[in-house]
């Protein structure tokens, strides 16, 4: 077991050096052993950057590094950028952190990364910066220093600060970077975004809860004015600024590394990351990790053929992202009991979702009379719509 993983990290990580001197990027030698020092010699560091912008192709390549590489005597500044996508934190309820439905017609993913803390938008306006080092050098107000020294050398009018929660802010109130990170036995990262140039309607729209009542003790996320570099410093390119943090990063920790590109989906260079993509991106993964939360709201119902209308309780208790129970009051005289029961036990067990909820609620509308169906469709809809 040992030796594979070491087999697959020494192939892996010769590649990368392979890589390195095609494109005369670095200045030591390709032997893996200058990447992977001995206990005798100094700390090394790298600089990467991903030519991947699928979001779950580059968490798996931070995973990927944090377990493949032995990062007691080496440090690496990967950066990476991704096509747009709301990454939530590892204990956080999506359906109260994003507008579901507006990104499902933007076409927009959802992904819940490994780390801790609040929700981010991302797109190719926001460049992302993972410092892993060992668990003893890890440290983030010095990761946040190379950021804000490398802003004050390309346009020294910028006035950037890091603050005690390690945010980022200009101008003493708008954010331009967030932070998170992820603590292993004796690897760390450290995680933080960077607003370029980023669409910021995007963002507001698509950062707002998909539906009300929801109760949990879900990590909640800590709204902040955003604003982007490029508001400020119009002529700041995204070269210039790449360029400036490579820079600073070998500058705060003495390293002189250029940054070598590198290919996520390479499966010679990086063995096994695939499998930890289709992780990522599975239901189970995004939605199913929630922390259990309870759903408790009013539903508003109408009757367009009589111009009436009445409101409903739903109570639903949900765990691993499945409904674990579901109570349903609708004043008998809407519709009948039987019929709110029923649906109530249909959705028990199925995913708090409303595609997979839909489907078995059909089956059910399926089997009443015409008597009532425009009610029932109207109270399934607004059960439905509470899913996001
Ligand atoms: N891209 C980006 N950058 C900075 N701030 C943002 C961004 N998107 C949204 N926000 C603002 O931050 C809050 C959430 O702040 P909060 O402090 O709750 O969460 C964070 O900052 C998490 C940062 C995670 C960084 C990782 C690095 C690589 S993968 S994601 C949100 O409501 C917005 O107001």
């Amino acid at each position: 077991m040992i030796s594979n993983t070491r087999t697959s990290l020494l192939r892996g990580w010769s590649a990368v050096c392979r890589c390195q001197h095609r494109n005369h990027q670095f200045r030591t030698s390709s032997s893996s052993s200058s990447l992977f020092p001995g206990s005798d010699s100094s700390s090394a560091g790298l600089v990467l950057q991903s030519d991947s912008t699928d979001v779950y192709q580059n968490l798996a390549l931070e995973d990927w590094i944090d377990t493949n590489v032995d990062l007691q005597k080496l440090s690496i500044m990967l950066l990476w950028r991704n096509q747009p996508a709301v990454v939530i934190g590892r204990h956080q309820n999506p359906w109260t952190e994003c507008n579901l439905p507006a990104m499902r017609m933007a076409g927009i993913p959802l992904a819940r990364r490994r780390s801790g803390g609040g929700t981010v938008f991302h797109d190719l306006g926001n460049l992302n910066l993972t410092f892993f080092t060992s668990k003893k050098a890890y440290d983030r107000k010095r990761n946040l220093k190379v950021i804000t020294e490398a802003l004050r050398r390309v346009r020294p009018g910028l006035n950037v600060q890091a603050t005690d929660r390690f945010d980022i802010i200009l101008n003493g109130c708008y954010k331009i970077s967030g932070t998170a990170s992820r603590l292993s036995r004796r690897s760390s990262y450290h995680h933080c975004t960077l607003l370029h140039s980023a669409d910021r309607s995007a963002l507001a729209t698509l950062l707002r809860p998909s539906c009300s009542g929801i109760h949990s003790n879900a990590t909640p996320s800590i709204p902040s004015p955003v604003t982007n570099l490029l508001d400020h410093a119009p002529t700041l390119q995204l070269g210039e600024l790449l360029d400036a943090l490579v820079h600073q990063y070998n500058a705060e920790f003495g390293f002189s590394s250029a940054p070598s590109l590198i290919n996520p989906a390479d499966k010679s260079m990086f063995p096994g990351l695939s499998k930890t993509v289709t992780e990522l991106q599975s239901w189970e993964w995004r939605f199913g990790k929630t922390p259990k939360f309870s759903v408790q709201t009013l539903l508003e119902l109408t009757d367009d053929q009589y111009s009436a209308h009445t409101s409903a309780q739903l109570h639903m208790e949900v765990k691993n992202g499945l409904i674990e129970s579901s109570k349903l009051d609708v004043p008998t005289d809407w519709v009948p009991q039987q019929f709110s029961s029923e649906l109530s036990a249909v959705l028990v067990g199925e995913r708090f979702c409303p595609h997979r909820a839909a489907a078995a609620l059909t089956a059910l509308l399926r089997s009443e009379t015409r008597e009532h169906q425009g009610r029932l469709h109207n109270l399934c809809d607004a059960v439905l719509s509470v899913m996001g």
